[in-house]
């Protein structure tokens, strides 16, 4: 647990609001902490600012309505709900739809409130390490498809809202199958892994690389016009020239095809099908080259 922790505490009632900064101070954990009334005060500040919280403390009543809703606002963050209500299972349900932890603020102390903000700092960085797990692939170490869908639909928000445009490529390694029919398969992971490598090496910070399946590739380029994804793509096939996979003591010089897209206002399907097309045309070309719109 890295101090000092930074907190939001969520609460409509001036008095708790006083209470809950007496306890975290009494609690006696290194912290600095911004306190807000509504929702709307909640929104502005997840809005605007690049804050990063590592805990969040939600009154589970707010106004006319219960804040439940409020929980999927903090991904990756653990939230505890503190309440009035004594309902025996209201604890469970909130905790199925995301708290890190519930409790009653008439039992709230400061010793209590010290143990509940450790144990959840201590789930949520196990569950993060869980998280961060799901999201990459094991043999390259690369993001792994279920990431880069997300972060595909992401950027297809942040193109409508923004109007940033990004780019893809499809990636696919050429006679992959010719590498495991005379080098065996340990020789084929080798190979693909060479080939994340490669590309890890020739991005810039900010793209996102993923292995989409088998020996196929996705490259992102967010804020990226596709004159200049193409060009670090060329720096890709052109770093796979220069440099040899060595199996058994012998040297193997491996090319990729790419397709690549702009992505305007598009769907995730109608970008993956474009790229998939522009990535056939590649292969039907003559391989080791780019194609794009
Ligand atoms: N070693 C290894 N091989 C894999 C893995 N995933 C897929 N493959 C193999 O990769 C090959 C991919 O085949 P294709 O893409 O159809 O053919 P290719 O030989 O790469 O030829 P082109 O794509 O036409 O250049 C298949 O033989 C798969 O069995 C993997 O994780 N490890």
């Amino acid at each position: 647990m890295s101090e000092p922790l930074h907190i939001l505490h969520i609460d409509d009632s001036p008095d708790h609001l006083k209470i809950m900064q007496f306890m975290l101070l009494k609690a006696g954990l290194a912290h600095d902490l911004v306190q807000c009334k509504s929702r709307e005060e909640v929104k502005a500040l997840l809005d605007t600012s690049n804050n990063h919280f590592d805990l969040v403390i939600l009154d589970y009543q707010m106004g006319d309505s219960t804040s439940e809703d409020m929980l999927k606002w903090f991904e990756g963050v653990p939230v505890v709900v503190a309440t009035v209500h004594e309902d025996d299972d209201l604890d469970s349900q909130l905790m199925k739809k995301g708290a890190a932890d519930f409790v009653s603020k008439s039992e709230l102390s400061p010793r209590l409130l010290k143990r509940i903000i450790r144990h959840a700092l201590e789930r949520q960085c196990i569950l993060n390490q869980f998280i961060e797990e799901s999201w990459h692939d094991p043999l390259t170490g690369l993001y792994n498809r279920r990431f880069a869908m997300r972060e595909i639909t992401r950027l297809i928000v942040d193109k409508r809202r923004y109007g940033r445009n990004f780019s893809l490529a499809i990636i696919d390694m050429d006679d992959l199958k010719s590498i495991n029919d005379s080098l065996g398969h340990l020789a084929g992971d080798k190979a693909i892994k060479f080939i994340a490598d490669a590309m890890t090496t020739v991005v810039r910070s900010g793209d996102i690389i993923a292995r989409f399946g088998g020996d196929e590739f996705l490259m992102i380029f967010p804020n990226t016009e596709i004159a200049d994804a193409k060009t670090s793509l060329l720096r890709f096939l052109a770093h796979l020239q220069d440099n040899s996979l060595t199996v058994d003591g012998k040297d193997y010089c491996l090319t990729a095809s790419c397709g690549l897209v702009s992505c305007g206002e598009a769907s995730l399907q109608s970008i993956l099908e474009r790229a998939d097309a522009k990535l056939y045309q590649a292969k039907s070309a003559c391989k080791n080259c780019v194609v794009s719109e």
